[in-house]
């Protein structure tokens, strides 16, 4: 059969319009049509594919009850809006997904009218969409807008804030806001933390929760007699059990009920559509549903590459080469073998963090403390005050999150602890949500804060046990997937890196007529140091491996600057306050002027696509670096033929 033909009902539909005049029993067909188109998709391009494998049946009875896009659905982190992509008119773009021009992972308002607010960072929705509720309403407009969070993003502060402050009327008006928590029990591993135990506790509390459903769709059609009964439910449920967190919180709680069965979902959400003041939906889902694999092993799932639905994920016959990654995660565990005091902590990152093996050896020592920036490094900052040796592993994206406390519980107090920076840089189909570009830029600036930045995997774990010994906070930036593979020179020591000091790795010849004179220097910052070697050797130039963007070394950046003609600096981050400024601002201090050339991040967001095509297109590969300085100084009799030393 091919795809046309086993698809018919999904085939009709172009838009939700099609999936709202759907009787139920076609809305079920259309759920098994959908999940597997997904999966085949998805096992084509690889992507999020557990979460929308729970998200099909929910997808489909929130366009089936709200009138989309005038309703707003604001999907939280965005990562399981695939069943919405293809519903809103983007099936065919399908291939594309997380691919350069094609789908963005995540919803994005200039790919589609649907996609109500951009998202990939978690635990947003509640808040945006309260905000679009308000906006809404003052406007006169009466719109419904519905947050659908996981119970992984629901840990976050964020979505306590918006919770806090939608469950109140604002000047008397209540807000038309739904919130869907679509609880799966998972997290990208299993959640952790209290709320994950309240809600199991909600979950074994179904049967009087579905009777209380049963009673409420009854009543929905005599007004008088539902509030009378839902103050009667109030009094008695105080009376043997408390009202939920989210019915403390102002939000009338429903739920738990099925998110996979249509029958309960479709009049539920109607129910609630048709209700006034702030909702809460507590729906059940199983991550993976519907793909046995996946069902079993979701966090496999989570985000796989392409692979075949029949067989399912292989390991490779021959080993990959080790990812940056995996270089932290060994050094992590050697480290805390050694130091009783290393303790390490993840917010809701261990499989990406490369923290299983950690977690498994040293589970009184590993963290998990949801996904909460914020209080993981103030928490950590607790632990340094103590006297213990905090190591956070956190996404270079996923800092920003946790600003302040960087600042103020962290660097203000000089607290020693290290930040293992993953995903420093470009990071692929993620795209520019996901993208490490403003640590350097936004690290340096702290007084106190030290960074590191190596230029490989060897030099990873010399820069992070160089960090661990330090006696302050120091950030250590690598980026996502593998280096140029020296991970054996390492070895398992504790060598460290000189403070501060950085290294000359190759050396320009020195030009014609003018003793001691050369022409151009490469100051690289981090994995930029190999694709700036290979230019030199086309453009004869010195190369500097800088290693420390904080502190910086400033002798050596005197000396080429006293030596060469001009200087380029080159990183992977957004060339706007970034380590090549912090070679500017050096130089300028020292009254020292010399021509510079900055490469790095442009100042704009960078889409998602393959990493090496997109580094290529920001000119941070060897032809590009090559490039921008003949352009740059090529016409300034800069790079003319060397003399023989
Ligand atoms: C601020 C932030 N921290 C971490 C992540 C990484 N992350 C993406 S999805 C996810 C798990 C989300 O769990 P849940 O909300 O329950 O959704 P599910 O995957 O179960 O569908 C995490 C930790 C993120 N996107 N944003
Ligand atoms: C949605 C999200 O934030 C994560 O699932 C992220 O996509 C993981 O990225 P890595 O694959 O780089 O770990
Ligand atoms: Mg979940």
């Amino acid at each position: 059969m091919n795809a046309q033909n086993a698809h018919p009902l999904l085939n009709r539909i172009q838009s939700p319009a099609d999936v709202r005049r759907l009787s139920r029993p076609e809305l079920k067909q259309l759920a098994t049509e959908l999940r597997d188109h997904l999966l085949k998709s998805v096992s084509r391009t690889g992507g999020h594919l557990s979460s929308n494998l729970g998200t099909v049946e929910l997808t489909i009875a929130l366009h089936h009850v709200f009138d989309t896009p005038d309703d707003r659905l604001v999907w939280d982190v965005g990562h399981q809006t695939y069943p919405h992509k293809i519903l809103t008119g983007r099936r065919d773009r399908m291939p594309t997904l997380r691919q350069y021009g094609g789908l963005s992972g995540f919803p994005r308002r200039d790919e589609s009218e649907y996609d109500t607010f951009g998202t990939a960072h978690s635990s947003t929705s509640i808040s945006a969409a309260l905000g679009m509720a308000m906006g809404s309403q003052l406007q006169g407009e009466h719109r419904h807008c519905v947050a659908i969070i996981g119970d992984g993003a629901m840990t976050a502060g964020m979505a306590f804030e918006a919770l806090n402050n939608g469950g109140m009327p604002h000047a008397g008006q209540e807000p038309n806001l739904l919130v869907v928590l679509n609880d799966n029990d998972m997290s990208i591993s299993p959640p952790v933390g209290a709320l994950n135990k309240y809600l199991a506790r909600l979950m074994s509390g179904k049967f009087y929760a579905s009777a209380r459903e049963g009673a409420k769709q009854v009543l929905k059609n005599a007004p008088q007699l539902f509030e009378l009964a839902r103050r009667f439910e109030e009094h008695a449920k105080g009376m043997v059990v408390p009202g939920t967190i989210f019915e403390e919180f102002g939000f009338n709680y429903v739920g738990p009920i099925d998110g996979h069965d249509l029958d309960a979902l479709i009049p539920t959400l109607e129910n609630l559509r048709d209700r006034k003041g702030a909702q809460f939906l507590h729906v059940v889902t199983k991550k993976g549903y519907g793909y046995q694999l996946a069902e079993v092993d979701p966090i496999a799932y989570h985000g796989p590459g392409k692979f075949d639905p029949a067989i399912g994920l292989v390991k490779p016959a021959t080993p990959p080469k080790p990812t940056f990654t995996q270089v932290f995660g060994q050094w992590l565990c050697d480290m805390a073998a050694a130091d009783p005091k290393l303790v390490a902590i993840t917010p809701a990152m261990r499989e990406g963090s490369g923290m299983v093996e950690f977690h498994k050896r040293f589970p009184d020592r590993y963290f998990d403390v949801g996904i909460a920036e914020q209080h993981a490094v103030t928490f950590a900052a607790g632990l340094s005050c103590e006297g213990m040796r905090p190591v956070v592993a956190i996404y270079s994206t996923f800092l920003q999150r946790a600003y302040d406390q960087l600042i103020h519980d962290v660097a203000l107090q000089n607290l020693p602890m290290v930040f293992a920076l993953d995903r420093a840089g470009l990071v692929g189909a993620d795209g520019a949500t996901h993208a490490g570009a403003y640590d350097i830029a936004f690290v340096r600036c702290i007084p106190n804060m030290a960074l590191l930045a190596p230029a490989d995997e060897a030099e990873t774990r010399m820069a992070l046990t160089t960090a661990f010994r330090h006696d302050g906070p120091v950030a250590v930036r690598y980026p996502r997937g593998s280096g140029v593979g020296t991970v054996a020179a390492a070895g398992n020591s504790f060598e460290t890196l000189p403070w501060g000091r950085g290294e000359i790795r190759r050396e320009s010849g020195l030009v014609a007529g003018r003793p001691g004179s050369k022409r151009v220097a490469i100051l690289a910052f981090g994995t930029m140091l190999y694709p700036a070697l290979a230019a030199a050797e086309k453009l004869d130039a010195t190369v500097a491996n800088m290693r420390f963007v904080k502190p910086l070394d400033g002798a050596l950046v005197e000396q080429l600057a006293r030596t060469h003609d001009a200087l380029v600096t080159i990183e992977e981050g957004c060339t706007m306050g970034g380590a090549g400024s912090a070679v500017a601002e050096h130089l300028n201090a020292a009254g020292i002027t010399v021509p510079m050339l900055h490469l790095g991040l442009p100042d704009r967001f960078i889409e998602h696509g393959d990493p090496a095509f997109l580094l290529a297109q920001c000119g941070l590969d060897a032809a590009g670096i090559e490039a921008a300085v003949q352009q740059r100084y090529g016409q300034f009799g800069l790079l003319r033929p060397v003399a023989n030393a």
